[in-house]
């Protein structure tokens, strides 16, 4: 069973290496599940074919009742029946047949839309951490559901269509050409011009690419909305609703001018279409008038020219099918490269021969790294240093100038653009990346918590942690007193279904959940922003415990928080600038003795107010 699943994984994964594009990928999608496509396909035929029978019958009862005109009490009361019976076995039929081939399609759908999601999931888990901070969960949400959703949707109601879009064209030419081929041709001549101007509408690339560009400023100015919204509050505050406003009012400004020749650019060809295909009678009188001058059998000429009366409008909807399908598959086609694109994003590199450490020195050696490797611009740009395990190397420096990238490149987030980052000695590179984490905590800027209990959150550092370690590990990270007073303790919920808990709250759940997991290296990035003094102080108390021996990287802004790392280091535009104790760059009177200056100067500011002195 795995192995067949993964088979068919591994087939769609080779797929979007492959170039093909539109209907064939799409096809190409629907064929990992292909007995049941198989079925759905033949059942689909056998439904459109079936929905033509009710037609025969009306037209053989049309014969019948013509071929004993005016004399209707004479009428063969077992064939009116058998044509009646006919008529509506058809209907049943075409209903019993759709539902068979719509069942097979959703069973179908839902298995692809599974392992198409498995696999997205998967492929997601083995890019690099870093993209997912540089794309952002919402975007791959959106791609996750509703371009995948999409695909579901074409193989569960758009390729059964599909099959009654080419199967029930040919059956109605047949039928057309069967009956009467002079008013057969008559009709075709009509359906044919029908194709042209639909093949004209959806075949040219000019189409093609107005109907993508279309799309593309439809969700600019959903995205622009829904920005729009979100930040009102901000907006508002700071009283920029019009300089905001601009850009929503530009996206849809740049709609409009979009909407409006796309619209346009149908109004002939898609107005043309549907006079064209609802009036396709109108090719058959002149026909009929001519033939019925010179015919001698008049009743097998009214039976004719009643049966392609009823059955010519038929076609309108038959055709309207086949446009429905052609443009809802553009649609689905744009879901499709939205989803292959991510599946084309490189995937982190595994090494052939993985290599563990016993310490757990972290060496940067001539480290640059760009977000961007098509801009010239360096995020860091030949940084050195060493973080040595039992001790605190805090990195500080200007805004911008590189600490976060370096707290993100050692869990191997990104992998570094030139230089090597080494652990232990040995570059990450070299480590299996559930080796390393299992070497690196971390504590980031945004803390993410799960819709879990807070028990569980914590867990999550390590599954096989007791309840005893969760709690010791929430005193620790003085978090045990406010989780105590929550509805539920730690069984409380956080979330929109539970509790909302505060920045400084999140953070030591996250610091527990470090502290717990008990890893050689720590990375903790702003760790202590959200702090209150008071907090900070014990927090730090409890980093004291969790670092013994341990090599800890601490990013910080607060240089009180750091003064008696063992090492600190000083970043400015991507470059060390100095490095040493507190005491020895104080005495370097560099930038970090400058910086040290200001914040002392900050920390005793006091601001004079009417009725005195507030100190900061
Ligand atoms: N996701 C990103 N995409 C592109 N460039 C980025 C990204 N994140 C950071 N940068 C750039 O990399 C450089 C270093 O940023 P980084 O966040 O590491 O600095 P920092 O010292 O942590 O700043 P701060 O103290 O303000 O958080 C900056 O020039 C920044 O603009």
């Amino acid at each position: 069973m795995y192995a067949r699943q993964s088979g068919q994984m591994g087939a769609i994964m080779k797929q979007k290496n492959n170039s093909k594009t539109g209907m064939a990928r799409l096809l190409e999608l629907a064929a990992t599940k292909k007995p049941l496509m198989l079925g759905s396909v033949v059942l689909s035929s056998l439904a459109s074919i079936a929905s033509f029978i009710p037609y025969i019958a009306i037209y053989l009862m049309v014969r019948e009742i013509l071929s004993v005109w005016p004399r209707v009490d004479s009428l063969d009361a077992a064939a009116s029946l058998r044509y009646g019976g006919m008529a509506f076995g058809g209907v049943v039929l075409n209903i019993l047949f759709y539902f068979g081939a719509l069942s097979c399609s959703h069973l179908a759908a839902f298995g692809t839309l599974y392992e198409l999601k498995v696999n997205f999931a998967t492929h997601l888990a083995k890019v690099p951490l870093g993209f997912h901070i540089l794309v952002g969960s919402g975007k791959l949400r959106k791609i996750m559901d509703e371009n995948i959703e999409k695909i579901e949707e074409f193989i569960a109601h758009q390729l059964p269509d599909i099959v009654a879009a080419f199967v029930a064209p040919v059956v109605m030419v047949v039928i057309l050409l069967a009956v009467d081929w002079r008013f057969g041709l008559a009709a075709m001549a009509g359906v044919i011009l029908s194709f042209v101007l639909q093949a004209s509408m959806y075949g040219n690339e000019g189409a093609k690419k107005m109907m993508s560009q279309y799309q593309k400023s439809l969700e600019n100015m959903n995205n622009a909305s829904v920005e729009y919204i979100r930040g009102i509050a901000v907006v508002k505050a700071f009283k920029q609703t019009v300089y905001s406003f601009r850009r929503l009012h530009d996206t849809i400004k740049e709609y409009t001018s979009m909407v409006i020749p796309y619209t346009l650019s149908w109004e002939n060809s898609f107005s043309g279409f549907t006079t064209l295909i609802n009036n396709i009678y109108l090719f058959i009188l002149p026909v009929g008038i001519l033939i019925g001058m010179n015919t001698s059998d008049y009743t097998g000429f009214a039976a004719t020219m009643i049966f392609y009366l009823i059955f010519v409008p038929a076609i309108a909807g038959i055709l309207m099918k086949v446009m429905y399908v052609n443009s809802n598959s553009i649609r689905i086609l744009n879901g499709v490269e939205a989803m292959d694109a991510l599946l084309a994003e490189p995937v982190m590199s595994q090494p052939a021969i993985a290599r563990g450490v016993d310490s757990y020195d972290v060496e940067f050696q001539n480290v640059s790294f760009s977000y961007d490797k098509s801009k010239e611009t360096k995020a860091l740009n030949g940084v050195s240093f060493i973080a040595r395990q039992g001790e605190v190397t805090a990195i500080v420096g200007a805004s911008g100038g590189g600490k976060s990238t370096v707290a993100h490149l050692i869990p191997r987030f990104f992998d570094v653009t030139d230089g090597a980052l080494l652990l232990g000695g040995v570059d990450v590179r070299e480590m299996n990346t559930s080796y390393l984490m299992e070497q690196v905590s971390f504590v980031f800027q945004d803390v993410f918590l799960f819709k879990q209990s807070i028990r569980d959150n914590i867990r999550l550092g390590n599954p096989t942690a007791s309840d005893e370690q969760i709690v010791e590990a929430a005193r620790a990270a003085q978090c045990h007193e406010f989780i105590l007073k929550l509805p539920k303790g730690y069984d409380t919920v956080i979330g929109t279904k539970g509790v909302n808990l505060s920045g400084g709250e999140k953070q030591r759940v996250a610091i527990a959940r470090a502290i717990v997991k008990d890893a050689p290296v720590i990375v903790l990035d702003e760790a202590t922003a959200f702090a209150d003094p008071e907090n900070e102080h014990l927090i730090q108390k409890a980093f004291e415990k969790l670092m013994n021996n341990k090599t800890v990287v601490i990013i910080a802004h607060r240089l009180s928080t750091i003064r008696s790392a063992n090492k600190i280091v000083v970043m400015d535009s991507g470059k060390v600038l100095e490095e040493g104790t507190h005491e020895e760059l104080l005495a370097l009177r560099g930038k970090y003795s400058l910086m040290w200056q200001t914040y002392n100067e900050t920390a005793s500011w006091t601001m004079k107010g009417k009725g005195g002195t507030v100190n900061a």
